[in-house]
């Protein structure tokens, strides 16, 4: 059975925006089987760059009237950049006279803008009303199915609604899914939206190390993968503490413990904690 058959109300999902997140998603969507390309609407600022990117991935539903993504969804994602949500918005007022929903059929909007607050979303959204709305903050690696997503949404309805249960199904199919708090979602984003950039950092600079000391480039990137592929599975596998793991890696006065002391010289962990804090702190700034 194909997992799309999970969506128990959605038939239809929208991304206005289609740049490097709303793709991420689709095509994890896509590859996992919950949605079918016939299902998709896109929008985004440059026609021809959008069918270039989106076309490979059986999506022909691409336009640059974003009015045309919410009347063709049942969900729609906000996919633009912080700074753009207003010019959508004002793209948005010709539906004003025109737009007619009530609670039978009403649509959910999904926001992955970071630091865009649910008060802002119902504000801006008012037109729209009712409806539903969600913020979320997913990562990049939902495009080969490893993502992490936290969430808060509006109301507090029991049972929940469909296209809510929907929304959960289509990023628990793409990796982990927490609905949080909304008061946790800045740090969510400085932790695991922006997760992804530190570890490629980190990978490149893996790699870099075992080139200056002479292994072959392709081979020192796939050894750098690998080793944080392999180290955050056992992390996650094993539910064992980092630190004792890394203690398992260290022989007294062996090779490990004299890397590991190079990091601690550079301030590492001091180092990425303070990525978060500042990561957290622009993600406020961003609403
Ligand atoms: N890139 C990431 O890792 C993550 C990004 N996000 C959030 O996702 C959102 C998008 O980020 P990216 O995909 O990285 O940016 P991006 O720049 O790759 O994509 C933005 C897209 O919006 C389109 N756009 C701009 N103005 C528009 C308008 N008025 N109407 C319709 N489309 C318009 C652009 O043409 C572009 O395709 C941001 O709000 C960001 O905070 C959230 C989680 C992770
Ligand atoms: O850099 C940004 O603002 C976005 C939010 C999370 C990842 N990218």
């Amino acid at each position: 059975m194909s997992s799309s058959a999970a969506l128990q109300k959605c038939k239809a999902v929208g991304f206005i925006g289609g740049g490097n997140m709303a793709y991420a998603i689709a095509s994890g969507l896509l590859s996992k089987g919950v949605l079918q390309p016939d299902q998709i609407t896109v929008s985004a600022t440059r026609l021809e760059n959008l069918q270039a990117r989106w076309a490979p991935l059986g999506v022909t539903r691409t336009t640059i009237d974003n009015a045309e993504v919410i009347l063709q969804s049942d969900v729609v994602f906000i996919c633009v950049k912080p700074q753009m949500f207003d010019h959508v918005l004002k793209d948005l007022a010709k539906l004003k006279q025109t737009f007619k929903t009530d609670e039978s059929n009403q649509k959910l909007y999904v926001s992955i803008m970071a630091g865009v607050t649910l008060g802002r979303l119902e504000q801006g959204l008012a037109m729209f009303q009712p409806c539903l709305i969600a913020r979320a903050m997913p990562n990049t690696p939902m495009q080969v199915g490893v993502g992490c997503t936290v969430y808060c949404r509006t109301g507090s309805d029991h049972p929940v609604p469909p296209l809510y249960r929907d929304m959960h199904t289509m990023f628990a199919a793409l990796g982990v899914v927490h609905e949080v708090e909304e008061s946790k979602m800045n740090a969510a984003t400085g932790l695991a939206g922006c997760g992804p950039a530190y570890v490629y950092e980190f990978i490149e600079a893996l790699a870099d190390g075992g080139v200056k000391q002479g292994i072959p480039r392709d081979m020192a990137l796939q050894l750098a993968a690998q080793t944080v592929m392999g180290a955050a599975k056992t992390v996650l596998d094993t539910g064992k503490h980092p630190a004792v793991l890394k203690d398992e890696v260290c022989s007294p006065g062996g090779a490990t413990i004299h890397g590991v002391h190079a990091l601690e010289q550079g301030s590492m962990r001091g180092t990425v904690m303070n990525a978060v804090e500042s990561a957290t702190k622009r993600a406020a700034e961003l609403s």
